[in-house]
């Protein structure tokens, strides 16, 4: 791995801070849209999702991980595929490689693994399973937010990415671990694994080993260390969501640092509406027009400005509407 990029100072723990959302309590919409409005972030417990699931797909990408380069880079590309180091085409760089597929309904994300793999099967199955477990569990997260915002049906945000046409990504990285990072050569700085930014998409899913690194930016401009928890998933609010609930729920911008002795394995599920879905504040979320605090687009728009932006940049400026709120800030 041959890139360093700028170094960051260590931050307070986010320990206490972190909105934990139990899935099995009736009452917990109400806890979720405040951590959705205070954080745009939470962690999810007693998830419905198998943990011998998750082991196999967890195991499977670190088989996948430990191939040859010259192996995995048979299956590197922009923007789905293998990628080290680079993270998009616009000048990004982190002490990161990772894949990136296809995890719509129908897509099978069969075409960029079979012959790379021992089993290949396995990995396709874990997959595929995988996949249709996360999203069921992001479709009862999205209706109990539904629900918690007093919007009717219930399916008004999580049909977006149920439908068959749906643009969701499943991304795995790898993080190895950076002997640099925090060290007195370093001038006790870490290095950055995968820079700050928001997700563009509806709502993140991630899922990572028990190796810290991520970290989320808070209202006040401060970063804080999520204590990483295998057994659990942490959902954060993309763009997209932030524009529909009209700037109510907060889009996290998060990073990741390398850790210096351990590496850290992630799989993250970004759901994503379908490319023609507009994307807009919901009328029922607003009293009258002059509130509106975003023009309306198309996902399709708003994804291809995202992949001609750089990671950090603020991408929803650009669909700020001149109201005196925004104006304000
Ligand atoms: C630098 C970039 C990588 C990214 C596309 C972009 O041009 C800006 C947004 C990046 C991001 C962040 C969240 C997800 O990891 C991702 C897949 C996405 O949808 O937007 C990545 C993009 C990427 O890695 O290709
Ligand atoms: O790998 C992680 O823990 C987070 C990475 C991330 O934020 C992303 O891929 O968008
Ligand atoms: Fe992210």
């Amino acid at each position: 791995m041959a890139v360093l990029s700028k170094p960051v100072a260590v931050p307070k723990s986010g320990f206490s801070l972190i909105p934990v959302i139990d899935m099995s309590d009736p009452e917990s919409k109400h806890a979720l849209v405040k951590a959705c409005e205070d954080f745009g972030f939470f962690k999810v417990i007693n998830h419905g999702v198998s943990a011998e699931l998750v082991s196999v797909l967890e195991h499977e990408t670190v088989d996948f991980f430990s191939l040859p380069k010259s192996e995995k880079t048979q299956v590197a590309g922009y923007p789905l595929g293998y990628g080290n180091s680079k993270i998009g085409r616009n000048g990004d760089v982190g002490w990161v490689e990772y894949l990136l597929m296809n995890a719509n309904l129908d897509s099978g994300s069969g075409p960029l693994f079979p012959s790379l793999l021992k089993s290949p099967g396995t990995f396709r199955n874990a997959l595929e399973e995988y996949t249709t477990s996360v999203r069921k569990m992001t479709c009862d997260v999205l209706e109990k937010i539904t629900d918690g915002l007093g919007i009717k049906p219930r399916n008004t945000l999580s049909k977006l990415v149920s439908d068959q046409n749906t643009d969701s990504i499943l991304r795995l990285n790898h993080y190895p671990p950076c002997p640099l990072s925090n060290k007195k050569t370093n001038g006790g700085k870490n290095v950055i694994g995968f820079g700050e930014h928001t997700d563009p998409q509806i709502i993140s899913v991630l899922r990572s080993n028990n190796t810290s690194g991520l970290q989320i930016n808070l209202n006040d401009g401060s970063w804080i260390s999520v204590p990483p928890d295998h057994t659990s998933f942490f959902f954060n609010v993309g763009d997209s969501l932030q524009v529909m609930t009209n700037g109510r729920f907060k889009s996290v911008r998060h990073r990741v640092l390398a850790n210096c002795k351990k590496s850290r394995v992630s799989m993250i599920y970004f759901a994503g509406p379908s490319l023609t879905q507009r994307i807009a504040p919901l009328t029922c979320l607003i009293d009258n027009e002059d509130e509106r605090l975003y023009e309306e687009f198309t996902w399709s728009e708003y994804k291809n400005s995202t992949y001609n932006s750089r990671l950090s940049d603020n991408r929803l400026q650009q669909f700020e509407r001149k109201t005196k709120k925004n104006l304000l800030n």
